[in-house]
């Protein structure tokens, strides 16, 4: 049996000096307590877009700008085959607020944070790659 992918808009939240947020995933969920950047699965009728900025206003309190989607990747959870919609994001407008419990942090590069979840990988390469700088994904297990 084909599994259904479930279709997540995922923010890369980008700062004038470079560095980008990241945030824990809250309890309850799979993976509680590893790192991810902020975003969430993208309800019927919403685009990545729509979606990303719902999600970041439910989960940080920030309403962002424009959001153009930058790569696609996939995973196989045990819990979920994910579909993952890649954005970055330069302008955004509030206060952060953690509004799930959750932790964030600006990170520059090298990332300090982990566990990071998987499925963010591919994306923290081609992240770094930009920059050139190596990326270990084993160093974030
Ligand atoms: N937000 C986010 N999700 C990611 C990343 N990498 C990655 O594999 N995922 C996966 C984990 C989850 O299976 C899925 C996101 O679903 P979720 O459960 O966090 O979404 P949600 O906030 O809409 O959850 P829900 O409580 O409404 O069910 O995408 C990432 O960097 N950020």
């Amino acid at each position: 049996m084909t599994r259904k992918h479930t279709e997540v808009a995922v923010g890369i939240l980008l700062r004038a000096d470079g560095a980008l947020l990241l945030s824990t995933r809250p309890a309850g969920k799979p993976y509680a307590g590893y790192w991810e950047f902020p975003g969430g699965k993208i309800e019927a009728g919403e685009s990545v877009e729509q979606a990303l900025r719902r999600e970041l206003i439910e989960e940080l309190g920030v309403t962002i700008g424009p959001a153009e989607v930058w790569k696609v990747t996939e995973h196989d959870y045990p819990h979920a085959l994910v579909r993952l919609h890649w954005c970055k994001v330069h302008d955004w407008r509030g206060k952060f607020e953690m509004r799930e419990g959750q932790t964030m942090a600006w990170q520059q590069w090298p990332l300090q944070v982990r566990p990071v979840l998987p499925g963010a990988y591919p994306v923290l390469q081609w992240l770094a790659e930009e920059r050139g700088l190596a990326f270990d994904a084993a160093q974030f297990d």
